[in-house]
């Protein structure tokens, strides 16, 4: 075990599902960490913002959608140390929202069966949270 403390950063996320029970995920852009793995929408809890908060914003600024707390349900939850932080990360299922997501941020996006999840790489943060969504959808 590291004697140095990684801080824990609080994100959070959301499977946004449509009708036909696909699940949305999004590219992350060149630049960024982790870059052309697919992730679930989201970001870090800004300070004063509740997680659900934080989501209603994030979806409203990264796919143009809009959804209301009381259509986010929690799901179940990452947690997982990368080298400067230690993620964790509250997973939300949304299936109300109004508008059709489109990638505000130039980042691309993809609805996806279940089943398909593996074949888009993900952050290793999000590996344990296929089987749930998988049982679930
Ligand atoms: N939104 C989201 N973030 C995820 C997922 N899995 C995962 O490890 N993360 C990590 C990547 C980032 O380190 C952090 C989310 O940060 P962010 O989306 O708000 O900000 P960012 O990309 O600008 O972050 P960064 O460039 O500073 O790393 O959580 C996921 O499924 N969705």
């Amino acid at each position: 075990m590291s004697d140095v403390k990684k801080p824990i950063l609080l994100v959070a996320a959301c499977a946004l599902v449509d009708t036909d029970n696909r699940i949305l995920l999004a590219q992350r852009p060149e630049g960024k960490s982790l870059a052309g793995l697919w992730e679930f929408p989201g970001g870090k809890v800004e300070a004063g913002e509740t997680p659900e908060e934080t989501l209603v914003r994030e979806l409203e600024e990264e796919l143009g959608i809009k959804t209301k707390v009381a259509c986010l349900a929690p799901l179940t939850f990452a947690s997982h140390t990368y080298e400067t932080f230690h993620l964790l990360m509250p997973l939300y299922i949304c299936r109300r929202y109004e508008g059709i997501p489109q990638g505000r941020e130039g980042q691309a996006i993809k609805w996806v069966k279940a089943k398909a999840l593996r074949e888009y790489p993900m952050p290793p943060a999000d590996e344990p949270l296929i089987p749930v969504l998988q049982d679930l959808l």
